[in-house]
């Protein structure tokens, strides 16, 4: 398959590479799930990735995040490679939230976004079991980060509440949050907008905006094309796997390839496209 690339908007991309991902490939036995995917993301910009069911989307958000470990492929982070572990992946500035919400359902809101800051935090198990000092300072720091994620997302009435008793939209702001405690310089969000009313819709957009204004660029993967040409800079199109084309909203929502991709996926997403 041929890649169209779009140049970069002039000057956009002066600054270096915050994520880079080379030759990405994931086999499941016979079924090559992503192909020799080449990505990049650049400091503080808000990109899509965009494609039919089971393009390979979520696969390769997974190999990006350590969840997989890619059949060949690199990714590298600010300049170094990622080890292919959730956990390294975190630490070094990654987070991401799941198509399917992954929160402790009977851990309060607050509780939840706590763990998130846990991965950056430095008491040891003794301290932590004995409640030394180090131990409370952290504690509190962690408790008045999460309660400040928290009001950014605009959860802040909602910290004491158990996440499964949440509405559906605010248990994704809350995933949100969880991600933003690790301290990230890159959120990657798969369909933060699923099941969730156009009102939703619409302060999700808004949110993301926000969490640009921080500093972080965000990859979003989403199927609702609308919300997806209105958010980014740059979309990226997997079908089957490889990169059809990349490049502004503009030249990817008029491409007839990635329409032709869309159709017999169902009418609303051609709809959509
Ligand atoms: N763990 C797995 N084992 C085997 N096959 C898998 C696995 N995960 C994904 N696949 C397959 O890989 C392909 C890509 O799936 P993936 O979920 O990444 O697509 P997607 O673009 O995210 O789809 P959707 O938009 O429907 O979420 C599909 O054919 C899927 O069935």
């Amino acid at each position: 398959m041929t890649v169209e690339q779009a140049a970069p908007a002039p000057g956009r991309h002066a600054a270096a590479g915050l994520l880079s991902a080379r030759g990405v490939t994931m086999r499941f036995g016979g079924l090559v799930a992503v192909n020799n995917v080449d990505y990049d993301v650049y400091e503080g910009e808000i990109v899509g990735l965009i494609g039919p069911n089971g393009a390979g989307k979520t696969t390769f958000f997974n190999c990006l995040t350590g969840m997989y470990k890619p059949t060949s492929g690199t990714v590298s982070f600010r300049g170094r490679p990622l080890r292919p572990r959730p956990q390294a992946v975190t630490k070094a500035g990654v987070a991401r939230t799941f198509q399917n919400i992954r929160l402790f359902a009977n851990m309060t809101a607050l509780e939840n976004v706590m763990v998130g800051r846990y991965c950056r935090t430095t008491t040891g198990p003794i301290s932590a079991i004995l409640h030394g000092p180090k131990y409370r300072r952290e504690e509190r720091e962690t408790r008045e980060r999460a309660l400040e994620l928290l009001r950014f997302v605009g959860l802040e009435r909602s910290a004491d509440h158990l996440a499964r008793n949440l509405p559906y939209g605010d248990q994704r702001r809350l995933e949100i949050a969880r991600a933003l405690a690790t301290d990230p310089g890159l959120l990657l969000l798969d369909e933060p907008t699923a099941g969730m009313n156009p009102q939703e819709t619409r302060g999700a957009m808004e949110l993301i905006f926000r969490i640009r204004e921080q500093g972080l660029a965000v990859v979003v993967i989403e199927h609702d094309m609308r919300f997806i040409f209105n958010l980014c800079d740059r979309v990226t199109c997997l079908v089957r796997g490889e990169k059809l084309c990349e490049g502004t909203p503009e030249s990817v929502q008029s491409n007839p390839r990635v329409i032709e991709a869309y159709i017999g996926t169902g009418p609303e997403a051609a709809e959509g496209a």
